[in-house]
This record gives C-alpha cells, structure tokens and sequence, in this order.
C-alpha cells in the first residue's frame, strides 16, 4: 500500500543571518502492506510529519521514490490523493457550519454527489459514534467527538489507505482510548491501512501491528511492538530473596539463563534480562528451590516501548530531537 526509496526532504532556512539547509528527512525506505495499521513513532522534529507529507503529497521530495495506493507521489499525484484520506494535526472544522453540512460540504469537494455524499456522512457518524451530532456545530463537539469527526471527513471518498497525524494527542485518556477503538475497528469493519504518527509508545503498543521508529530522520527500527520489546531488551527477572545471604547463589543460577544479559544485585534483590522469560521460570524455581534459597516474590517485567526508545536511539521518547 505504501513503498518508499530513499525519501528524502530538505528545507533552505534561516538562522538569524545565516542561510542553512535542514535536513528534515534523510533517506526513508518504508513499506505498508493492505490492512496493516503502522505506527510512526519518533520524538519531536524526527521527520515524522515530513514524511506524512510526502507520502500523502502534500510535499516533495527532494530524493528518493514513493508509491502510495499503486500511484508514485511525484507523477500522479491527483491519483494518490483520491485514494487516501488524511486527518491532519490541527483536524479541518473550523467554520460555523454544522458537522453534518461540513462532511457533505467535504464529500462534494471530491465529486461525490450531495445525495451519496449524506447517506455516507450519516454512514460515517454511526460508525463512529456521532449519532445525534449531525446538525451539532463542530467547536461544541467534546476534544474526542471533534477528533472522531476529522477522521470521518478524511473517510467520506471511502479511501482504502488513512493517513492519521498524532490523531489523540490533547485528548484524555478515556477519550484516547476511545478513539484506539474506532481506529481497529476501521480496520475490522472496512478493511482500512491505516498509518498513524505518534508521541505515545502505549499509542503505538495497543493499537499498531508494526512500529516504525524514526530518529532525525532516519527509520532506525521497524516490527511488531512484541518483537521491538523481545528483541531489544528481553524481558527482566527480578527475584527478591527471602534472605540477603543467598544472593550470590541466586545470581549464580540466573547466570546460567543464555543470553548476554549482566546479573545486578541490590542486597536481597538479584535481577537480569533474558531473552524470553516465560519458558526460563520452572526450571529456574526448581533449581533454587533445590539450593534451598526461599523467595519473597518473584517479578517478570517485560519491556516496555520506551526502553526499545531508549535502547535504539540513546534519548528517551520525550527528549527533544
Ligand atoms: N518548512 C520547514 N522549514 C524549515 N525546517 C523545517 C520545515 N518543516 C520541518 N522542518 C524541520 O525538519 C525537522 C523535522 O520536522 P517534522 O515536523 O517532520 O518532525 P516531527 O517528527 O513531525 O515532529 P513533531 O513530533 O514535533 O510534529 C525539524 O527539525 C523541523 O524543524
């Protein structure tokens, strides 16, 4: 659904007197097959809203090669935007008109007869909840029922591919979680790709199939939420011993779990990453058993989205680029 090359953007700016060249995106290979729903996630000023806009051609490309929906973005660009919608940052409603004249007003935009263009509209605000809404103006919508209607307008042409920028930030967690709702079931109900930017590595771990990392405008991971976490941290024992004195034979059976993870000890706590937890447990608790060291509890932690952040990119997620 979508195949990027290389995807590169540059900006000629200023800084006080000086003329600079910012590199905003530096050479981006990507791909989404159909159904997918992607993550991108990266901190602020990764490139991530840069590369929406080229995909969704809205920009060009300095470098590189992009196809989105079949069409390549620098040829056919009228092509590309008939066939994806885009629920931008800011959202679209800003007018006094009411939210159901603003999703017919917006399906004629694409050609859509009026008639069509208010079944579909009426289509859209049951699927997402907006029942009751129709003749609501947009600014008396909740932050999650405006947010809602932005995604509705970018489905009204019945787009296979949805571009979604940041599409819960500013809202509450229940309004958040909400909308993570609408979004898989866009997938269920209509067969969507859906490919979303976001801040929230709980974002990206709930809702998508694959995560793309990007930092200063590099991708510099891309899989499953699972595989990120499995693959770059492992998940963390943390044994907390009944007696301090039986640490150094706890660390020694942690030890012997493969994996390159180092043995920490903090008096009666003795912790390590491995690779895969779950199937180390029983044989790991006979052994300690069979050495006689007693256990307060035992913890596994798996990793989160964040250490993957922290582990591929050296910054945590909420730093600035
Ligand atoms: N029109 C422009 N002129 C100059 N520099 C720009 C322009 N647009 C973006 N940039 C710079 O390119 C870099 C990437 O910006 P971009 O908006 O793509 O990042 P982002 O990951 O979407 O950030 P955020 O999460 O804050 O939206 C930043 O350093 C930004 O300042």
């Amino acid at each position: 659904m979508i195949h990027a090359r290389g995807l590169a953007r540059t900006f000629n700016t200023r800084r006080g007197r000086e003329h600079i060249t910012v590199t905003a995106v530096a050479g981006v290979d990507l791909n989404v097959e159909e159904g997918e729903i992607v993550g991108f996630l990266g901190p602020n000023g990764a490139g991530k809203t840069t590369t929406l806009r080229m995909l969704n051609t809205l920009l060009k490309p300095t470098a590189g090669t992009a196809t989105v929906a079949g069409f390549d973005v620098a040829r056919d660009p009228v092509a590309v935007r008939r066939s994806i919608g885009y629920v931008s940052q800011s959202g679209s409603t800003g007018s006094d008109a009411r939210a159901g004249e603003e999703i017919v007003d917006h399906g004629l935009l694409y050609g859509i007869p009026r008639d069509q263009a208010t079944l579909r509209g009426q289509e859209l605000f049951e699927q997402l909840d907006l029942g009751g809404m129709w003749t609501r103006q947009p600014k008396t919508l909740s932050g999650g029922q405006r947010r809602r209607l932005d995604i509705a307008m970018g489905l009204v042409h019945d787009p296979k591919l949805i571009f979604l920028d940041e599409p819960t930030t500013g809202l509450d967690p229940q309004a958040r979680a909400n909308l993570w709702e609408h979004i898989s079931a866009l997938r269920t109900q209509r067969g969507s790709t859906i490919f979303l930017t976001t801040h929230y590595l709980d974002e990206a771990d709930a809702l998508c199939d694959r995560v793309l990392v990007i930092d200063r405008g590099v991708i510099v991971a891309s899989d499953t939420p699972d595989a990120l976490k499995r693959q770059i941290s492992g998940d963390l024992i943390e044994l907390v011993l009944s007696n301090p004195e039986h640490a150094a034979v706890a660390a020694e059976r942690l030890a012997r779990i493969a994996g390159d993870g180092v043995v920490s000890s903090d008096g009666n706590i003795v912790s390590r990453r491995v690779p895969s937890a779950g199937s180390e447990l029983p044989s790991l608790l006979r052994e300690l058993d069979a050495a006689g060291v007693a256990l307060q509890s035992i913890e596994v932690r798996r990793p989160t989205l964040d250490d993957v952040f922290l582990t591929v990119t050296g910054r945590s997620l909420r730093e600035e680029a």
